[in-house]
Parts: C-alpha cells; sequence; structure tokens
C-alpha cells in the first residue's frame, strides 16, 4: 500500500530533534554519537545530516562503514514520526558508493515506498559535496512496527526506569502510540 502521511506529522521543513538523548545515532549525550540532524520532508520523506567526526574512522581519514550504514539506519527511522508509528529496523541493505573522509557532511534523505500491514519498506541516499552531490550510501530497508512493550520488555532495566522517570521521553512516546 501506498504510505500515508499521518495527519500530525510535523510541518515539511520543521527540524524533528533526538527521539531519546543517549541515542547514539541523534542523541546529544553521546559525546562520540552522530548528533544526525533530521528534518521533515514532503510526502513521507526526511533529509538529514550528519558530519563525520575522527571518532567515526575506520580506515585513515575515512569513515566507518557501520557508522554510515548507523547515519542510514538513523535517517531511515525518523520516517516514523512521519507515519505516527512506533517501528524497529528489521533490515537494512547497504551499498557504500564511495568513501567518506572525516570532516565531510552526509545529506541524506529517505522515504518510505510502501507499507503492508506491521512491514514498512524505505529507502536513503546520502550525498557528498552538497545535497545534489554524488551519491556515496544508499540503502534499502525493512522497518517492522512494535508496540512501546517491545522496549520495555527487551531494554535493560537501568535505561528504561530512566526514560520511564523522563516525562519528555514518556510523553514522546505516547505521541506514536496508536493503541495503548
Ligand atoms: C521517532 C523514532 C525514531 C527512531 C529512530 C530509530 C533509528 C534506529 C532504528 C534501529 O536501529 S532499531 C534497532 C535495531 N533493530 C532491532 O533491534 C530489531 C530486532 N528484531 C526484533 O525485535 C524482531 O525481529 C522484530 C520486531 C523486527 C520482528 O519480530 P516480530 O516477532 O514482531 O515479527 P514477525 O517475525 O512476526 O515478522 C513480522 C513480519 O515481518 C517480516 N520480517 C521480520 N523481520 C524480517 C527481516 N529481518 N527480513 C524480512 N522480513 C522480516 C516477517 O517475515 C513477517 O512478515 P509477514 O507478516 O509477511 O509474515
Amino acid at each position: 500500500m501506498k504510505p500515508v502521511r499521518h495527519p500530525d506529522a510535523p510541518a515539511p521543513g520543521q527540524l524533528l530533534g533526538a527521539h531519546y538523548g543517549e541515542c547514539f545515532g541523534c542523541g546529544g549525550l553521546q559525546p562520540h554519537g552522530l548528533h544526525l540532524q533530521a528534518r521533515a520532508g514532503e510526502g513521507v520523506s526526511i533529509t538529514a545530516e550528519f558530519t563525520v567526526q575522527p571518532a567515526h574512522q575506520g580506515a585513515p581519514g575515512l569513515a566507518h562503514g557501520g557508522v554510515l550504514a548507523t547515519a542510514l539506519d538513523e535517517t531511515l527511522g525518523s520516517l516514523n514520526w512521519l507515519l505516527r508509528t512506533i517501528a524497529v529496523t528489521g533490515r537494512l541493505e547497504t551499498d557504500f558508493v564511495r568513501p567518506v573522509p572525516v570532516g565531510t557532511t552526509l545529506h541524506l534523505e529517505a522515504e518510505v515506498t510502501a507499507v503492508a500491514g506491521r512491514k514498512i519498506y524505505s529507502r536513503a541516499t546520502g550525498r557528498v559535496g552538497g545535497p545534489d552531490g554524488p551519491v556515496a550510501v544508499r540503502a534499502e530497508a525493512l522497518f517492522i512496527e512494535v508496540k512501546v512493550d517491545h522496549f520495555v520488555q527487551h531494554g535493560r532495566e537501568e535505561e528504561i526506569q530512566a526514560a520511564m522517570n523522563d516525562p519528555d521521553q514518556v510523553r514522546r512516546a505516547r505521541a506514536f502510540e496508536v493503541n495503548p
């Protein structure tokens, strides 16, 4: 089925902010995290930016492939904001098209291509040198819709308790819950 933008989705151009402060992809509390910043796009799409730091190296002066996959995963995950669905990555297929040096800003865009029951199909690209620059990475993903229980059940007690005691975190989770 064609994806449908939720009526309460953030407006195009709106910065989304971190879904969790400790998230390695987008959180502000992770010193070596990606600090990826995502923005709502038109339809069910997202744009995001991430600048490769020295802590993200694999080979000398080059981004680690796993870090680039993280940037793609995080951008694709941000599409949840537009569907207002809680979903986790089930499958992530990545093409590394060109090496990405430290200091480079990766310009990412992602869109949902189809939704079938709990399955959300999406794809993303990351470009260098600007939003219209050459493609450096590409991904196709399958996210699976889950309930908040997924995190409560599987997350470490310490962090789950801390999240539950944080009113902002609880508010964010509630906004996404379709059938609480
Ligand atoms: C606003 C919020 C922003 C959030 C940003 C987050 C960005 C980061 C996102 C992540 O990195 S999430 C963390 C990484 N992912 C995980 O930890 C997920 C671990 N895996 C699981 O917990 C379970 O495998 C999962 C919830 C994904 C699926 O288990 P379920 O038991 O709920 O589902 P089930 O196995 O019944 O599968 C449901 C459907 O999905 C299909 N499916 C599940 N996993 C699949 C897979 N890997 N490949 C292909 N198909 C898959 C499955 O075949 C089936 O299709 P059908 O409905 O057609 O039968």
